[in-house]
C-alpha cells in the first residue's frame, strides 16, 4: 500500500552554520519543527542562539546548510522576503515604532498585504477606506488575543514593558506568519506578566497553527511550555530533548544550567 504523502515540516532546517573570521559561531544545527509545535533554544551567553535567529531571518547568510519553510527552501532570500513566506521574529531589545500609536504599529505590518495601490491611497477612494476599515477591524482583533483592547490610540512607547512586549507579538501575527521566533520574550517581566504571556503563547499556537521557536533565560518558563528543547554551547547541540531529557543532562547541567541558575537567583 502506498503511503500517504507526508506534509514536510513547518521548519527544516539541516547542518546550517556561519563563520565569522576564525570563529564557528553555529555549527552543524539541524533542527524540525512541526505545526503549531514549541521548541526551546538555550544556552550560555554567546551560545550562538541569536545567531540561528539571524540565519533564519536571512539577516545572516549562511556559509554552510540549508533551510526550508513548509518545504520551501529559504537560503539567499532577504528578510523581507523570508517575512513574506511565513517567518516572524521579536527581539531581545524592543523593535517597535516608539512614537507611532498601538494600532498603528500593527497595521504598519499589514501593509504589505495590502491590494489597493498608491493611486487609492493617494486619493483616498472608496476601495482605500473599504480596506483601511478592514485593516483597523483585523487590527483590533490581533490587540485583543495579546490582551491589548482599549489601548489602540496610546502611543507604543508609553505602554509598560511587558505591554510592549506582546504587541510586538501581535505585530509579528500581523505578517500572517506559520513559524514565530521568540527572543526572550520574557526578559524584564515580573511573574504575572510571564503567566500572561504563557498563555498568550499557547493560545496563538493553538488559534493561528503557528509553530514557536523560543530563545529564552527564564528556565522556569522554559520548562514548562517547551515541548522540546535544543541546547548550543559554543555554537553546537550538546543536547536535544524534552524538557525532563534535558533537565536531567549531565552535559547540560555542567554548561548551562548551574550557572543559569545562579544567574536566575541573582535575578530574582
Ligand atoms: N556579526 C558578528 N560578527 C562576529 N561575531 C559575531 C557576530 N554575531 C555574533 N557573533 C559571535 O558569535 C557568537 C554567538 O553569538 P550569539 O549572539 O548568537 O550568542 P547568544 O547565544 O545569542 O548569546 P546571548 O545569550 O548572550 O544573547 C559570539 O561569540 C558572538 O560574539
Amino acid at each position: 500500500m502506498k503511503e500517504a504523502a507526508k506534509k514536510p515540516p513547518v521548519l527544516m532546517v539541516q547542518n546550517l552554520g556561519i563563520q565569522f573570521g576564525g570563529l564557528k559561531a553555529v555549527d552543524s544545527f539541524d533542527l524540525e519543527i512541526g505545526e503549531s509545535e514549541l521548541i526551546g533554544l538555550i544556552g550560555p551567553n554567546g551560545a550562538g542562539k541569536t545567531t540561528v535567529f539571524n540565519l533564519i531571518t536571512g539577516v545572516y547568510k549562511p556559509t554552510e546548510g540549508s533551510f526550508y519553510l513548509n518545504g520551501q527552501r529559504m537560503n539567499g532570500k532577504n528578510t523581507y522576503q523570508i517575512v513574506e513566506a511565513g517567518i516572524a521574529r521579536t527581539f531581545q531589545n524592543i523593535r517597535l515604532f516608539k512614537k507611532m500609536s498601538v494600532i498603528d504599529n500593527i497595521k504598519a505590518a499589514m501593509n504589505s498585504r495590502l491590494s489597493y495601490g498608491f493611486f487609492h491611497a493617494v486619493f483616498r477612494t472608496p476601495k482605500y477606506w473599504k480596506q483601511e476599515a478592514l485593516l483597523t477591524e483585523r487590527a483590533k482583533e490581533l490587540l485583543k488575543v495579546v490582551h491589548l483592547e482599549g489601548k489602540e490610540e496610546l502611543k507604543a512607547g508609553n505602554l509598560p514593558y511587558g505591554e510592549q512586549r506582546r504587541l510586538e507579538i501581535a505585530r509579528a501575527l500581523a505578517t500572517d506568519m506559520k513559524l514565530l521566533l521568540l527572543d526572550e520574550p520574557a526578559a524584564g517581566m515580573n511573574p504575572t506578566e510571564t503567566e500572561e504571556l504563557l498563555d498568550i503563547i499557547n493560545y496563538i499556537r493553538k488559534e493561528f497553527k503557528i509553530s514557536v521557536l523560543l530563545i529564552e533565560h527564564d528556565m522556569s518558563l522554559v520548562m514548562k511550555i517547551c515541548e522540546r528543547i535544543k541546547v548550543l554551547d559554543f555554537g553546537t547541540t550538546i543536547a536535544f530533548g524534552t524538557p525532563k531529557e534535558i533537565a536531567n543532562n549531565q552535559r547540560v547541567i555542567e554548561a548551562y544550567l548551574g550557572k543559569e541558575d545562579e544567574e536566575v537567583e541573582e535575578d530574582a
